[in-house]
């Protein structure tokens, strides 16, 4: 199993599609409102896309429909047969024979720049994807407009239809397809995306099937890319200018690939920073939890939910830390990610502090800031008698009544709990 947490940082809504060929994911279609994050569970097997649509609402019958990636269902979900549309896609194997292995794709088109950053980092497998924004440097016969705004850019075969560009007939072979000035604005701006068939230098990333993924559209500001020179009408005067242009583009070309090669190095470090960062929280194996505790050693309580066990953090800091062990879930596994991921993201002096967790199968745990005065309810009627005067209980309330407020009101503005 692998979590897939899919993540929208453009500034505009985006409803992901999930096309699985084997083995349905619990969705196949929804919407991510800007700055919000899904989890997914992909079971051993699983092979399918992710893609993004943008621009969609409901039309004048009620039929569900967008600008870029529609998937012709008429609903949110994409239930049925896919047709392919002119968008970026990412394909994923889900554990064959041991390992995991993606492409980002823009073999058909492009919409939306995504990020794809693995759990784990190896040369064949660290974090990767098409950054670039490339609907504004689309060459202009490729361009897809809604209204006046570029919205996504074809692919060269999707829309000239030629062997040539589509790689069939003569063009069947590695030896005979080569990239087109088409296909090299996308190798270009994006070197470790798939732009064309036969074109798989660097594009298939293979990690460990333990790695769990977080896919971001528009993970970042955007490169600005120069405008490639075949844009527009200007041919003439950009062949007078060749030679010049040439060495420009040359010394242009070679800044971005270093560049891209000292982004993508940085990246391959912080491959773990980059799930956290969409979790927040760190994930610590289940003899990890069993140290902490020192072998579950020192009950505190049991809840509705499981037991919650002292422990320590296995960092230097060596700080006592709360830990509730579920009771042997059968439940969704997801609701679970998702529930700590939006957790994760509240931050507030009256709420508990969550550093981490576990999920190993049915094994899952919360690790959370250890409060030395145990739970609120037993320390008040504790020391009802002694210590607690109507300002301290007045306090209290006032305190609880904060967070409850900070949950429902700062924290969703700020997408602690809509996901
Ligand atoms: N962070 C913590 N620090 C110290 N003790 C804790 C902490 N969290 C829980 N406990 C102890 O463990 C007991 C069980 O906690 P737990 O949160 O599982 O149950 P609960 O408060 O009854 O609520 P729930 O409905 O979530 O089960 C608490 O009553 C408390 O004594």
């Amino acid at each position: 199993i692998s979590i897939l947490t899919i993540e929208n940082k453009c500034n505009q809504t985006v409803w992901p599609v999930i096309f699985s060929w084997k083995s349905q994911l619990t969705t196949t279609g929804f919407t991510l409102r800007r700055g919000e994050a899904r989890a997914l569970q992909a079971p051993s097997s699983w092979y399918g896309l992710i893609s993004g649509r943008t621009l969609c609402s409901n039309d004048s019958t009620g039929n569900f429909t967008c600008a870029t990636g529609d998937c012709e269902s008429n609903t949110i979900e994409c239930l049925g047969s896919y047709g392919w549309s002119k968008v970026t896609y990412v394909y994923f194997r889900i554990d064959y024979g041991g390992t995991n292995s993606h492409i980002i794709s823009l073999e058909h088109g492009y919409n939306l720049p995504v990020m794809v950053a693995p759990s784990q980092s190896s040369p064949t497998c660290f974090s990767s994807g098409c950054m670039a924004d490339l609907n504004r440097t689309c060459p202009d016969n490729l361009k897809i407009f809604d209204g006046a705004k570029p919205t996504s850019c074809s692919s060269a075969c999707k829309q000239s239809r030629t062997p040539e560009d589509c790689c069939t007939n003569y063009f069947t072979s590695k030896q005979n397809c080569k990239p087109t000035v088409y296909t090299q604005n996308f190798e270009l701006a994006c070197p470790y995306a798939y732009s064309y068939p036969y074109n798989d230098n660097n594009s298939t990333f293979t990690c460990p099937n333990s790695t769990n993924y977080v896919i971001t559209f528009c993970p970042s500001s955007i490169p600005d890319i120069p405008r490639s020179s075949m844009a527009g009408g200007k041919e003439s005067y950009v062949r007078k200018l060749g030679p010049i242009l040439g060495g420009i583009a040359a010394v242009a070309l070679i800044i971005i690939i270093v560049a891209i090669v000292v982004v993508v190095r940085r990246r391959r470090y912080s491959t773990d920073e980059n799930i956290e960062a969409a979790i927040m929280l760190k994930r610590y194996s289940y003899e990890n939890v069993k140290d902490m505790t020192n072998s579950f050693a020192h009950v505190l309580g049991k809840g509705g939910f499981g037991t919650v066990y002292k422990g320590k953090l296995p960092d230097a800091s060596g700080r006592d830390i709360a830990l509730k062990i579920l009771d042997d879930s059968k439940g969704n596994g997801e609701d679970f990610i998702n529930e700590l991921a939006s957790m994760s993201r509240a931050s507030h002096v009256n709420i508990v502090s969550l550093f981490g967790f576990c999920y190993e199968g049915s094994k899952r745990a919360i690790v959370y800031e250890f409060m030395p005065n145990g739970s609120l309810d037993k320390y008040i009627s504790q020391n009802m008698s002694t210590k607690m005067d109507w300002k301290n209980l007045y306090n209290i309330a006032v305190g609880v009544a904060r967070g409850l407020e900070y949950l429902h009101n700062s924290c969703v503005s700020k997408m602690c709990i809509s996901i």
